[in-house]
């Protein structure tokens, strides 16, 4: 009998066609970082380096039997969620998460593709602070993310501290306000743990337009290090130097926003400081 001792994760997101962000960034992430990865398809998209072309819902009952699958057989040791589409598929990703135990929780608020597109519809983003943060251990909201997860715009860093907290008090135990959107030389993501701890990480911007699936990759890559054991702040500080790692060294495909590198090796230069 299989004791499942080898490190699994799953990713509760939507597939990119172009292999740059959701299921497929995050799978490829797993990968490097030595867990086992696994994948709960919630909508499919048809996208590349220059935008999404369409979207499609996979029907909640199908997202069900997936859950129903994964947890009839694998012993996951984290999760995350990405892409979810709706409220209806909020309503049945937060219902089955509920039902299984697949560990700490990453939920990556994801609305809105670099280019514009729609991820989630609007009207989701209610169920998402009421139902879905509650159960989530980290919760990795972009500026214009977390700027609709508070209801107020992010234009100073005590604004951006404020807005931790008070997503915090949402019920996610960590938070996390990435800084990617800000325009200046550096690129400084607010951390707010559950143990009051508050601090920056801090790394050299890089001038470059390949940056699609940066979020996904950041927190595919915290939930394998939670999956593997590694305490909340290490696996965040592990997140920030895989990223940081996959922007700087850059490959080339398609025409548009290119993806990042995930074969990329943990860049270490990241300050880390304090509030
Ligand atoms: N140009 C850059 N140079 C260095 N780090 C970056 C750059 N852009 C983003 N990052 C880092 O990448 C991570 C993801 O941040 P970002 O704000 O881009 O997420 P996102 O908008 O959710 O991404 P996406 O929607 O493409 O998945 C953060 O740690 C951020 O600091
Ligand atoms: C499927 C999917 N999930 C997330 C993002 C955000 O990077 C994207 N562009 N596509």
């Amino acid at each position: 009998m299989s004791i499942n001792s080898t490190p699994q994760v799953v990713s509760i997101a939507g597939s990119d066609s172009g292999g740059g962000a959701g299921l497929q960034a995050d799978l490829k992430t797993f990968q490097n970082r030595t867990v086992f990865g696994m994948t709960i398809v919630v909508a499919l998209t048809a996208q590349n380096t220059l935008g999404v072309q369409g979207s499609y819902p996979i029907p909640t009952a199908f997202v069900e039997e997936q859950f129903k699958s994964l947890a009839a057989d694998f012993k996951i040791g984290a999760a995350k969620t990405g892409m979810l589409f709706d409220k209806e598929h909020v309503k049945c990703v937060v219902d089955n998460l509920k039902a299984v135990d697949f560990g700490p929780l990453v939920v990556d608020p994801v609305m809105i593709a670099k280019g514009g597109h729609t991820l989630l519809d609007t009207d989701a983003i209610d169920l998402i602070k009421t139902d879905l943060l509650p159960i989530a251990y980290v919760v990795t909201p972009n500026i214009p993310e977390a700027e609709v997860l508070v209801g107020y715009p992010l234009t100073n860093d005590l604004e951006i501290m404020q807005a931790a907290q008070d997503i915090q008090s949402l019920g996610v135990k960590n938070v996390i306000i990435k800084g990617g959107h800000l325009l200046e030389s550096q690129s400084r993501d607010y951390i707010l743990l559950e143990s009051g701890e508050r601090y920056w990480l801090v790394s050299e911007r890089l001038e470059t337009v390949k940056t699609h699936g940066t979020g996904d990759t950041f927190s595919a890559c915290i939930a394998a290090e939670l999956a593997k054991g590694q305490p909340i702040k290490e696996a965040i500080l592990t997140g920030k130097q895989f990223i940081q790692g996959a922007i700087s060294n850059a490959i080339d495909v398609g025409h548009g926003h290119g993806p990042t590198n995930h074969w990329a090796q943990l860049e270490e230069t990241i300050s880390v400081i304090e509030e």
